[in-house]
Protein backbone atom coordinates (compact mmCIF):
# COMPACT_ATOMS: atom_id res chain seq x y z
CA UNK A 1 0.00 0.00 0.00
CA UNK A 2 1.45 3.54 -0.65
CA UNK A 3 0.30 6.57 1.53
CA UNK A 4 1.57 10.17 0.31
CA UNK A 5 3.16 12.51 2.14
CA UNK A 6 2.25 16.08 2.00
CA UNK A 7 5.49 17.06 -0.54
CA UNK A 8 3.97 14.48 -2.50
CA UNK A 9 6.29 12.12 -2.35
CA UNK A 10 5.24 8.61 -1.53
CA UNK A 11 6.25 6.17 0.91
CA UNK A 12 5.74 2.43 1.29
CA UNK A 13 5.11 1.08 4.81
CA UNK A 14 8.38 -1.63 5.33
CA UNK A 15 9.93 -0.33 2.07
CA UNK A 16 12.88 2.39 1.94
CA UNK A 17 13.37 1.79 -1.83
CA UNK A 18 9.69 2.35 -2.09
CA UNK A 19 9.57 5.95 -3.74
CA UNK A 20 10.27 7.29 -7.35
CA UNK A 21 12.50 9.97 -6.24
CA UNK A 22 11.50 13.44 -8.85
CA UNK A 23 13.22 16.04 -7.59
CA UNK A 24 13.18 18.27 -10.89
CA UNK A 25 9.30 17.64 -11.10
CA UNK A 26 8.43 18.31 -7.38
CA UNK A 27 10.63 21.88 -8.11
CA UNK A 28 9.11 22.86 -10.93
CA UNK A 29 5.32 21.60 -10.38
CA UNK A 30 3.64 24.54 -9.54
CA UNK A 31 5.08 26.51 -11.84
CA UNK A 32 4.53 24.22 -14.76
CA UNK A 33 0.32 24.15 -13.36
CA UNK A 34 0.23 27.53 -13.39
CA UNK A 35 1.48 28.16 -16.52
CA UNK A 36 -0.87 25.06 -17.89
CA UNK A 37 -3.87 26.89 -16.29
CA UNK A 38 -3.08 30.15 -18.03
CA UNK A 39 -3.42 28.36 -21.52
CA UNK A 40 -7.07 27.45 -20.42
CA UNK A 41 -5.68 23.73 -19.06
CA UNK A 42 -7.65 24.84 -15.52
CA UNK A 43 -8.74 20.91 -15.10
CA UNK A 44 -5.98 19.51 -15.92
CA UNK A 45 -4.31 21.62 -13.24
CA UNK A 46 -6.50 20.32 -10.88
CA UNK A 47 -6.19 16.76 -11.83
CA UNK A 48 -2.48 17.05 -11.50
CA UNK A 49 -2.08 18.51 -8.19
CA UNK A 50 -4.20 15.57 -6.90
CA UNK A 51 -2.31 13.11 -9.01
CA UNK A 52 0.29 14.56 -6.95
CA UNK A 53 -1.30 12.93 -4.02
CA UNK A 54 -1.30 9.87 -5.08
CA UNK A 55 -4.88 9.98 -6.11
CA UNK A 56 -4.48 7.43 -9.10
CA UNK A 57 -8.08 8.13 -10.84
CA UNK A 58 -6.78 11.79 -10.64
CA UNK A 59 -3.38 10.65 -12.67
CA UNK A 60 -5.20 8.95 -15.09
CA UNK A 61 -7.82 11.91 -15.76
CA UNK A 62 -4.69 14.29 -16.14
CA UNK A 63 -2.57 11.74 -18.42
CA UNK A 64 -6.13 11.23 -20.65
CA UNK A 65 -6.82 15.34 -20.89
CA UNK A 66 -2.80 15.69 -21.66
CA UNK A 67 -3.36 13.10 -24.13
CA UNK A 68 -6.21 14.67 -25.56
CA UNK A 69 -4.35 17.95 -26.58
CA UNK A 70 -1.54 15.82 -27.95
CA UNK A 71 -3.96 14.73 -30.70
CA UNK A 72 -6.02 17.67 -31.05
CA UNK A 73 -4.38 18.96 -34.53
CA UNK A 74 -1.08 18.16 -36.19
CA UNK A 75 1.52 17.11 -34.39
CA UNK A 76 3.84 20.34 -34.87
CA UNK A 77 0.83 22.54 -33.90
CA UNK A 78 0.49 21.24 -30.18
CA UNK A 79 1.31 24.25 -27.97
CA UNK A 80 4.39 22.09 -26.30
CA UNK A 81 3.65 22.59 -22.24
CA UNK A 82 1.17 19.80 -23.36
CA UNK A 83 3.78 17.65 -23.64
CA UNK A 84 5.29 18.31 -20.34
CA UNK A 85 1.83 17.94 -19.01
CA UNK A 86 1.66 14.75 -20.59
CA UNK A 87 4.76 13.65 -18.95
CA UNK A 88 4.33 15.01 -15.66
CA UNK A 89 0.71 12.80 -15.68
CA UNK A 90 2.79 9.94 -16.89
CA UNK A 91 5.49 10.25 -13.91
CA UNK A 92 2.29 10.91 -11.40
CA UNK A 93 1.29 7.53 -12.67
CA UNK A 94 4.46 5.52 -12.64
CA UNK A 95 4.49 6.95 -9.16
CA UNK A 96 1.50 4.85 -7.91
CA UNK A 97 2.45 2.18 -9.95
CA UNK A 98 6.07 1.91 -8.11
CA UNK A 99 4.62 2.20 -4.71
CA UNK A 100 1.95 -0.60 -5.71
CA UNK A 101 5.27 -2.53 -6.91
CA UNK A 102 3.80 -2.45 -10.37
CA UNK A 103 7.10 -2.02 -11.58
CA UNK A 104 6.47 -3.22 -15.18
CA UNK A 105 3.37 -0.96 -15.89
CA UNK A 106 5.55 2.13 -14.18
CA UNK A 107 8.09 1.16 -16.84
CA UNK A 108 5.27 1.43 -19.42
CA UNK A 109 3.78 4.72 -18.92
CA UNK A 110 7.04 6.17 -18.02
CA UNK A 111 8.19 5.07 -21.15
CA UNK A 112 4.91 6.51 -22.87
CA UNK A 113 6.11 9.81 -21.36
CA UNK A 114 9.29 9.38 -23.15
CA UNK A 115 7.82 8.87 -26.64
CA UNK A 116 5.33 11.31 -26.58
CA UNK A 117 5.88 13.92 -24.03
CA UNK A 118 8.11 17.23 -23.94
CA UNK A 119 11.93 17.24 -22.29
CA UNK A 120 11.08 19.17 -19.05
CA UNK A 121 11.30 16.34 -16.67
CA UNK A 122 13.68 13.56 -19.14
CA UNK A 123 16.12 13.45 -16.05
CA UNK A 124 13.30 12.10 -13.76
CA UNK A 125 11.87 9.81 -16.27
CA UNK A 126 15.65 8.64 -17.18
CA UNK A 127 16.45 8.31 -13.17
CA UNK A 128 12.53 6.34 -12.67
CA UNK A 129 13.14 4.03 -15.82
CA UNK A 130 16.48 3.04 -14.17
CA UNK A 131 15.11 2.19 -11.17
CA UNK A 132 11.73 0.53 -11.71
CA UNK A 133 13.98 -1.70 -14.37
CA UNK A 134 16.20 -2.65 -11.37
CA UNK A 135 13.08 -3.99 -9.49
CA UNK A 136 11.65 -5.65 -12.30
CA UNK A 137 14.28 -7.74 -13.34
CA UNK A 138 14.92 -9.37 -9.54
CA UNK A 139 11.94 -10.86 -10.84
CA UNK A 140 13.25 -12.38 -14.49
CA UNK A 141 14.33 -15.63 -14.70
CA UNK A 142 18.20 -15.90 -14.57
CA UNK A 143 17.79 -19.67 -16.06
CA UNK A 144 17.58 -18.44 -19.13
CA UNK A 145 20.43 -19.61 -21.44
CA UNK A 146 21.75 -17.54 -24.34
CA UNK A 147 19.46 -17.18 -27.64
CA UNK A 148 21.21 -16.17 -30.12
CA UNK A 149 20.30 -14.52 -33.85
CA UNK A 150 20.90 -16.52 -36.07
CA UNK A 151 22.84 -14.67 -39.03
CA UNK A 152 24.50 -17.23 -40.89
CA UNK A 153 26.34 -16.93 -44.15
CA UNK A 154 24.31 -15.87 -46.81
CA UNK A 155 24.86 -16.66 -50.68
CA UNK A 156 24.19 -14.37 -53.31
CA UNK A 157 23.05 -16.82 -55.34
CA UNK A 158 20.51 -18.04 -52.92
CA UNK A 159 19.00 -14.51 -52.05
CA UNK A 160 19.62 -12.91 -55.60
CA UNK A 161 15.57 -13.84 -56.42
CA UNK A 162 14.59 -11.82 -53.18
CA UNK A 163 16.57 -8.49 -54.33
CA UNK A 164 15.11 -6.17 -56.97
CA UNK A 165 15.75 -6.85 -60.60
CA UNK A 166 19.33 -6.08 -61.71
CA UNK A 167 20.85 -6.50 -58.38
CA UNK A 168 24.14 -6.88 -57.40
CA UNK A 169 24.94 -6.65 -61.37
CA UNK A 170 25.99 -3.44 -62.04
CA UNK A 171 28.74 -1.09 -59.93
CA UNK A 172 29.18 -2.35 -56.51
CA UNK A 173 29.96 0.24 -53.57
CA UNK A 174 33.41 0.41 -52.67
CA UNK A 175 34.39 -1.10 -49.85
CA UNK A 176 37.17 0.35 -47.91
CA UNK A 177 39.79 -1.48 -44.38
CA UNK A 178 40.80 1.14 -42.15
CA UNK A 179 39.77 4.09 -44.28
CA UNK A 180 41.81 7.50 -42.82
CA UNK A 181 39.51 10.23 -41.72
CA UNK A 182 41.69 12.05 -44.36
CA UNK A 183 40.57 9.60 -47.23
CA UNK A 184 36.83 9.45 -46.03
CA UNK A 185 37.06 13.63 -45.98
CA UNK A 186 38.73 13.90 -49.57
CA UNK A 187 37.09 11.14 -51.64
CA UNK A 188 33.90 10.97 -50.10
CA UNK A 189 32.11 13.56 -48.08
CA UNK A 190 33.54 16.40 -50.25
CA UNK A 191 32.93 14.57 -53.67
CA UNK A 192 29.57 13.32 -52.28
CA UNK A 193 30.27 9.30 -53.18
CA UNK A 194 29.58 6.81 -51.32
CA UNK A 195 31.25 3.96 -49.17
CA UNK A 196 31.46 0.90 -47.53
CA UNK A 197 33.88 1.36 -43.99
CA UNK A 198 35.11 -2.07 -42.82
CA UNK A 199 36.67 -2.54 -39.41
CA UNK A 200 35.76 0.37 -37.73
CA UNK A 201 33.33 -0.87 -35.06
CA UNK A 202 35.15 -3.65 -33.68
CA UNK A 203 35.10 -1.97 -30.22
CA UNK A 204 31.76 -1.18 -29.83
CA UNK A 205 30.33 -3.14 -26.91
CA UNK A 206 27.29 -3.71 -29.40
CA UNK A 207 29.18 -6.12 -31.21
CA UNK A 208 29.53 -8.61 -29.19
CA UNK A 209 26.00 -8.27 -27.13
CA UNK A 210 23.32 -7.56 -29.45
CA UNK A 211 22.88 -10.54 -30.54
CA UNK A 212 22.09 -12.11 -27.91
CA UNK A 213 18.63 -11.85 -27.20
CA UNK A 214 18.43 -12.17 -23.70
CA UNK A 215 20.80 -9.34 -23.04
CA UNK A 216 18.30 -7.51 -25.05
CA UNK A 217 15.52 -8.70 -23.51
CA UNK A 218 17.49 -7.73 -19.88
CA UNK A 219 18.13 -4.51 -20.51
CA UNK A 220 15.62 -3.04 -22.95
CA UNK A 221 12.61 -5.83 -22.64
CA UNK A 222 10.38 -3.91 -20.09
CA UNK A 223 10.48 -1.06 -22.23
CA UNK A 224 7.88 -0.09 -24.38
CA UNK A 225 8.62 1.13 -28.18
CA UNK A 226 7.04 2.28 -31.16
CA UNK A 227 7.19 -0.56 -34.10
CA UNK A 228 5.84 -0.81 -37.70
CA UNK A 229 3.83 -3.45 -39.02
CA UNK A 230 3.10 -4.07 -42.79
CA UNK A 231 4.99 -4.42 -46.07
CA UNK A 232 6.70 -1.17 -45.40
CA UNK A 233 5.37 2.56 -44.94
CA UNK A 234 4.14 3.24 -48.47
CA UNK A 235 1.25 0.09 -48.25
CA UNK A 236 -2.44 1.15 -46.94
CA UNK A 237 -2.41 -1.67 -44.46
CA UNK A 238 0.92 -0.23 -43.00
CA UNK A 239 0.30 0.80 -39.31
CA UNK A 240 2.25 2.10 -35.88
CA UNK A 241 2.12 0.16 -32.86
CA UNK A 242 3.21 0.33 -29.25
CA UNK A 243 4.53 -2.96 -28.10
CA UNK A 244 7.31 -4.00 -25.14
CA UNK A 245 10.83 -5.03 -26.56
CA UNK A 246 10.14 -8.46 -25.54
CA UNK A 247 6.78 -8.73 -27.20
CA UNK A 248 8.83 -7.54 -30.22
CA UNK A 249 11.42 -10.41 -29.53
CA UNK A 250 8.84 -12.88 -29.97
CA UNK A 251 7.66 -11.89 -33.13
CA UNK A 252 11.07 -11.63 -34.94
CA UNK A 253 11.65 -15.34 -33.64
CA UNK A 254 8.23 -15.94 -35.20
CA UNK A 255 8.99 -14.27 -38.17
CA UNK A 256 9.76 -17.00 -40.06
CA UNK A 257 6.34 -18.74 -40.08
CA UNK A 258 4.90 -16.39 -43.17
CA UNK A 259 1.74 -16.07 -41.94
CA UNK A 260 2.94 -12.67 -39.26
CA UNK A 261 2.99 -9.49 -40.79
CA UNK A 262 6.72 -7.90 -40.79
CA UNK A 263 7.43 -6.08 -37.52
CA UNK A 264 10.33 -2.85 -37.67
CA UNK A 265 11.37 -1.03 -35.34
CA UNK A 266 12.33 1.67 -37.89
CA UNK A 267 13.76 5.24 -37.61
CA UNK A 268 13.10 5.33 -33.75
CA UNK A 269 15.65 7.49 -31.36
CA UNK A 270 15.97 4.47 -29.23
CA UNK A 271 19.22 5.61 -27.57
CA UNK A 272 18.01 8.86 -26.49
CA UNK A 273 15.41 6.16 -24.69
CA UNK A 274 16.98 3.56 -23.73
CA UNK A 275 20.72 4.66 -22.09
CA UNK A 276 21.91 1.64 -21.51
CA UNK A 277 21.86 0.88 -25.52
CA UNK A 278 23.63 4.16 -25.92
CA UNK A 279 26.42 3.15 -23.89
CA UNK A 280 27.28 0.03 -25.95
CA UNK A 281 27.25 2.22 -29.73
CA UNK A 282 30.01 4.68 -30.42
CA UNK A 283 29.92 7.59 -32.73
CA UNK A 284 32.22 7.00 -35.57
CA UNK A 285 34.76 9.85 -35.97
CA UNK A 286 33.80 10.20 -39.53
CA UNK A 287 30.67 12.16 -38.44
CA UNK A 288 32.81 15.20 -37.40
CA UNK A 289 34.91 15.42 -40.40
CA UNK A 290 32.81 18.08 -41.72
CA UNK A 291 32.83 20.06 -38.89
CA UNK A 292 28.67 19.82 -38.76
CA UNK A 293 26.77 18.69 -35.97
CA UNK A 294 24.67 15.51 -35.05
CA UNK A 295 21.18 15.71 -35.94
CA UNK A 296 19.64 12.10 -35.06
CA UNK A 297 20.67 8.33 -34.10
CA UNK A 298 17.97 5.78 -34.94
CA UNK A 299 17.66 2.53 -34.77
CA UNK A 300 16.65 -0.12 -37.60
CA UNK A 301 15.90 -3.19 -35.60
CA UNK A 302 13.81 -6.57 -37.63
CA UNK A 303 13.75 -9.94 -38.76
CA UNK A 304 14.90 -10.59 -42.23
CA UNK A 305 12.39 -9.01 -44.91
CA UNK A 306 11.72 -5.75 -43.93
CA UNK A 307 11.91 -2.94 -46.90
CA UNK A 308 12.93 0.77 -46.45
CA UNK A 309 11.42 1.60 -49.92
CA UNK A 310 13.50 4.31 -51.96
CA UNK A 311 13.63 7.68 -50.36
CA UNK A 312 16.27 10.14 -49.47
CA UNK A 313 17.17 12.33 -46.49
CA UNK A 314 18.68 15.42 -46.00
CA UNK A 315 21.30 14.40 -43.97
CA UNK A 316 24.82 13.02 -44.28
CA UNK A 317 24.23 9.31 -42.81
CA UNK A 318 26.53 6.39 -41.86
CA UNK A 319 24.33 2.94 -41.56
CA UNK A 320 26.74 0.51 -39.42
CA UNK A 321 25.60 -2.55 -39.53
CA UNK A 322 25.40 -4.02 -36.26
CA UNK A 323 23.73 -7.66 -36.78
CA UNK A 324 22.81 -9.47 -39.37
CA UNK A 325 23.29 -8.03 -43.00
CA UNK A 326 21.15 -5.98 -45.47
CA UNK A 327 20.90 -5.35 -49.41
CA UNK A 328 21.25 -1.40 -50.26
CA UNK A 329 20.83 0.07 -53.48
CA UNK A 330 21.44 3.98 -53.83
CA UNK A 331 20.83 6.12 -56.37
CA UNK A 332 22.43 9.40 -56.73
CA UNK A 333 21.29 12.47 -55.80
CA UNK A 334 21.34 14.21 -59.21
CA UNK A 335 18.57 11.27 -60.54
CA UNK A 336 15.86 12.51 -58.51
CA UNK A 337 13.73 13.33 -61.78
CA UNK A 338 14.08 10.23 -63.17
CA UNK A 339 12.87 8.29 -59.52
CA UNK A 340 9.52 9.57 -59.79
CA UNK A 341 9.15 11.16 -56.15
CA UNK A 342 5.56 11.90 -55.10
CA UNK A 343 4.03 14.79 -55.30
CA UNK A 344 2.86 15.02 -51.68
CA UNK A 345 4.93 17.26 -49.66
CA UNK A 346 4.75 14.76 -46.54
CA UNK A 347 6.06 12.21 -49.10
CA UNK A 348 8.14 13.63 -51.91
CA UNK A 349 11.47 12.52 -49.97
CA UNK A 350 9.91 8.90 -51.06
CA UNK A 351 9.81 7.17 -55.06
CA UNK A 352 6.03 6.27 -55.90
CA UNK A 353 7.83 2.84 -57.43
CA UNK A 354 8.05 -0.03 -55.37
CA UNK A 355 11.42 -1.77 -56.71
CA UNK A 356 10.17 -5.21 -55.71
CA UNK A 357 7.23 -5.08 -58.22
CA UNK A 358 8.43 -2.44 -61.14
CA UNK A 359 5.80 -1.00 -63.02
CA UNK A 360 6.95 -0.67 -66.30
CA UNK A 361 4.29 1.14 -68.02
CA UNK A 362 3.83 3.83 -65.33
CA UNK A 363 8.05 4.19 -64.47
CA UNK A 364 9.57 3.39 -67.41
CA UNK A 365 12.59 5.49 -66.74
CA UNK A 366 13.50 3.40 -63.47
CA UNK A 367 14.82 0.10 -65.09
CA UNK A 368 18.01 2.06 -67.36
CA UNK A 369 19.49 3.91 -64.74
CA UNK A 370 22.38 3.29 -62.82
CA UNK A 371 22.64 2.84 -59.17
CA UNK A 372 25.44 0.97 -56.81
CA UNK A 373 24.11 -1.59 -54.66
CA UNK A 374 26.07 -3.77 -52.01
CA UNK A 375 25.33 -6.04 -49.45
CA UNK A 376 25.82 -4.91 -46.11
CA UNK A 377 27.60 -7.06 -44.08
CA UNK A 378 27.67 -7.16 -39.81
CA UNK A 379 30.52 -4.98 -38.44
CA UNK A 380 30.65 -2.32 -41.56
CA UNK A 381 29.31 1.08 -42.22
CA UNK A 382 27.95 2.67 -45.26
CA UNK A 383 28.38 6.37 -45.65
CA UNK A 384 25.19 7.59 -47.71
CA UNK A 385 25.70 11.28 -49.22
CA UNK A 386 22.44 13.81 -48.92
CA UNK A 387 19.81 13.56 -51.10
CA UNK A 388 21.42 9.76 -52.00
CA UNK A 389 18.00 8.16 -52.85
CA UNK A 390 18.20 4.20 -50.96
CA UNK A 391 16.33 0.98 -50.99
CA UNK A 392 17.16 -1.30 -47.88
CA UNK A 393 16.06 -4.80 -47.71
CA UNK A 394 17.12 -7.06 -44.41
CA UNK A 395 18.87 -10.49 -45.55
CA UNK A 396 18.80 -11.93 -41.84
CA UNK A 397 17.54 -10.85 -38.30
CA UNK A 398 19.07 -7.44 -38.47
CA UNK A 399 19.96 -4.58 -36.37
CA UNK A 400 21.51 -1.34 -37.36
CA UNK A 401 21.77 2.21 -36.43
CA UNK A 402 21.68 5.42 -38.61
CA UNK A 403 24.02 8.43 -37.58
CA UNK A 404 22.61 11.62 -39.18
CA UNK A 405 24.68 14.77 -39.01
CA UNK A 406 24.84 18.13 -40.84
CA UNK A 407 28.00 18.96 -43.18
CA UNK A 408 29.05 22.71 -42.12
CA UNK A 409 27.90 25.60 -44.03
CA UNK A 410 31.44 26.16 -44.83
CA UNK A 411 32.21 23.11 -46.66
CA UNK A 412 28.75 21.84 -47.70
CA UNK A 413 28.84 25.62 -49.79
O1 LIG B 1 17.92 0.31 -42.72
C1 LIG B 1 16.85 0.69 -43.22
O2 LIG B 1 15.86 -0.04 -43.33
C2 LIG B 1 16.74 2.11 -43.72
C3 LIG B 1 17.84 3.03 -43.27
C4 LIG B 1 17.64 4.43 -43.73
O3 LIG B 1 16.79 4.76 -44.51
C5 LIG B 1 18.52 5.49 -43.19
O4 LIG B 1 19.43 5.19 -42.40
O5 LIG B 1 18.33 6.66 -43.55
FE1 LIG C 1 16.93 6.85 -45.08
Amino acid sequence: MSTSSPDGKFTVAGDADGVLETPYLNSELPNLLHRIAEEGGYAYATMASLAATGDIRAAEAAKEMAWEQLHSGPWNSVVPIWRDAYSTSCMHLAKIHYGNCEFNQAIKVLDMGIIMGGMMFRDDLNAAISKAMEKARRSVDKSESEIEFVSGDINVAEVQHLLPRKSLSCKLVGKSSALSLEAFLKDHYLSGSPVVIRDSMDHWPAKNKWNDMNYLRKVAGFRTIPVEVGKNYLCPEWKQELITFSEFIERIRSNDTTTVETTYLAQHQLFDQIQELRQDIVIPDYCFTGGGEIRSLNAWFGPAGTVTPLHHDPHHNILAQVVGKKYVRLYPASLADELYPHSETMLCNSSQVDLDNIDEKEFPKILDLEFQDCILEEGEMLYIPPKWWHYVRSLTTSFSVSFWWSGSEKLDG
